[in-house]
């Protein structure tokens, strides 16, 4: 789809509209409007009209082709020559790849971290002090985010033991995570899909020896995830607690195999499986819905007008729902590590830019914090709300409607905005003259601002599951539109290799092949040791 960027500019010609009027048209607001499951997605307070529609959902029209081929096993992780199926993590049924099917050994394995978990959560697993009150996740990025996102978005369902997730290299995750903890009645779970990710390794050598302070044989109460089981055996891991994933699961897709481990742990396998079951309906949806009417490739579309075709930077994802407080440093991983990229599945740089920057925290707190900036700044940022109907707290219910009044009022503010006119109205009774029309125009909101709102009966298993499922496919639909590679993260290398190279100058060693910046900062660092 070379054209894409030509069909992109020439999209421009639709900006320009105001969202209000746009929201007359009852034909164009219904196709801005799509349900399924759990779900009503409302992307009406855009401005996009039905001829721009139209466009976008052209730019799409090849989509549908690539996405039955990553569904089916094709390698369209081109520069890795690997496949991409995170789906048949939550899929049934058979799929085959390179003449094997794939679900036997997939359900195989959700079979064991079913018994492991089982047993943990019953006592029947014990550590050397008892039964299993902590898990510490230890892993990062990928091997973090997911679990660590959706244990604390489904807290209201978490009846097994307490789970943590350190992740950061530096020592204060670690020694603020362990400060309250038993090892005798602690389970790590060393989570990598690499096993060489030094972040984690070190993390995972602080807490063996941690444990083997107190506990005769560590190696009992740790569990390894990774889909490099030779490198999990030379840490003395026994391989019944040792649960593998294939390459063709990517570290931001994965936590619906055994990167969920700490889900399975804390809401149980039955809670996993409604989680993975929401998730296969969003694939379904995704798969059987047409273009038009499709909620990840309409999520995509909007994304790709505000981005590409109106050239706004960034965009915020505002869940109204405190539990969703990791979601956004969650999507900030899969949107941002799969479509921030800047050359074709050709090696061609893009005429544009890919993916935007994406950032986000909880409603109601964000409003006392940067609306300001979404309200007045000059630069729009689009924002996604989210928001559902109840909360797990029905005696807090007054609490729950200020939360969905609060949600529905900042996409309204966005929308209408203040005109000079009606701010110098509100303050005429106090200034006047000169002095009323500054005030009024510190009081002036522009509106016409867009946003869109997902919203959902109550955050279960199955609808997080069914959320996160959107979103991704959001990203590959995307990244398939402007043709890039959305499974790579070559961006995260250098940085790796660097650190490799600076950490014996931190020890001391001479810096002189560095520029003179660093190595001012490093003198200067090693001065205050
Ligand atoms: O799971 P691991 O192999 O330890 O990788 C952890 C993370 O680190 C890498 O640098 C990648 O950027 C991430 O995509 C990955 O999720």
């Amino acid at each position: 789809m070379n054209d894409v960027w030509t069909r992109i500019k020439a999209l421009k010609a639709h900006k320009g509209q105001r969202i209000a009027d746009l929201l007359n048209d009852e034909d164009r607001n219904a196709r801005l409007v799509v349900e399924t499951g759990p779900f009503l997605f409302d992307a009406s307070k855009t401005a996009i009209d039905g001829a721009a529609l139209d466009g976008l959902l052209d730019l799409a029209a090849d989509v549908a082709a690539r996405r039955d081929a990553m569904f089916e096993g094709g390698r369209i992780n081109e520069t890795e020559g690997r496949a991409v199926l995170h789906t048949a993590l939550r899929a049934r049924g058979t799929l085959m790849l390179d003449g094997e099917d794939i679900m036997t050994g997939l359900s195989e394995t959700r079979d064991r971290m079913r018994a492991f978990a089982d047993d943990v959560r019953s006592g029947a697993f014990k550590g050397q002090g008892g039964a299993i009150t902590d898990v510490v996740n230890i892993g990062i990025g990928g091997s973090d985010l997911g679990p660590a996102m959706a244990t604390r978005a489904l807290g209201p369902y978490h009846d097994g033991p307490r789970c943590h997730f350190v992740s950061n290299v530096d020592g204060a995750d670690w020694a603020d995570t362990a400060k309250g903890l038993n090892p005798e009645t602690t389970l790590v779970i060393v989570a990598s899909k690499t096993f060489t990710t030094i972040e984690t390794m070190t993390n995972a050598r602080t807490a063996w020896d941690w444990m083997a302070g107190t506990v005769d044989d560590p190696g009992t109460q740790f569990a390894a995830v990774s889909s490099a089981q030779e490198k999990t055996a030379e840490w003395g891991i026994d391989a019944s607690r040792v649960f593998g994933f294939e390459d063709w699961v990517g570290g931001r897709y994965s936590m619906w195999g055994p990167i969920g481990l700490p889900i399975m742990l804390a809401i149980g396998p039955d809670g996993f499986d409604e989680f993975l079951g929401g998730a296969r309906d969003m694939d379904a949806h995704f798969c059987d819905a047409p273009l038009e009417g499709n909620m990840p490739v309409l999520l995509a579309l909007v994304g790709m007008w505000h981005h590409q075709v109106l050239g706004y930077p960034t965009r915020a994802v505002l869940p109204y729902d405190d539990r969703l407080a990791r979601l956004p440093a969650y999507l900030q991983q899969l949107e941002m590590e799969s479509n921030g990229k800047g050359v074709s599945m050709a090696g061609e740089p893009l005429e544009g830019p890919a993916g935007p920057v994406v950032w986000g925290e909880p409603g109601t707190n964000g409003q006392h914090a940067f609306y300001q900036l979404i309200h007045q700044g000059r630069t729009p940022v689009p924002c996604e709300f989210m928001v559902a109907a109840e909360g797990h707290e029905p005696e807090l219910d007054h609490h729950h409607k200020l939360l969905i009044a609060n949600c529905l009022a900042q996409s309204e503010a966005l929308l209408k905005g203040r005109s000079h006119a009606e701010a110098r109205a509100n303050i005429a009774n106090r200034f006047s003259g000169a002095e009323l029309e500054r005030q009024a125009a510190h009081r002036v909101f522009e509106g016409n601002r867009p946003s869109t709102t997902l919203i959902y009966p109550k955050l279960t298993p199955a609808a997080l599951g069914g959320m996160v499922a959107l979103y991704e496919h959001r990203v590959f639909v995307e990244g398939a539109i402007l043709g890039i590679n959305s499974f790579d993260q070559w961006g995260v290398e250098l940085g790796k290799e660097l650190a490799t190279s600076l950490g014996p100058l931190v020890e001391g060693g001479d810096a002189f092949a560095k520029d003179t910046s660093t190595r001012r900062l490093l003198e200067r660092l090693a001065s205050w040791r």
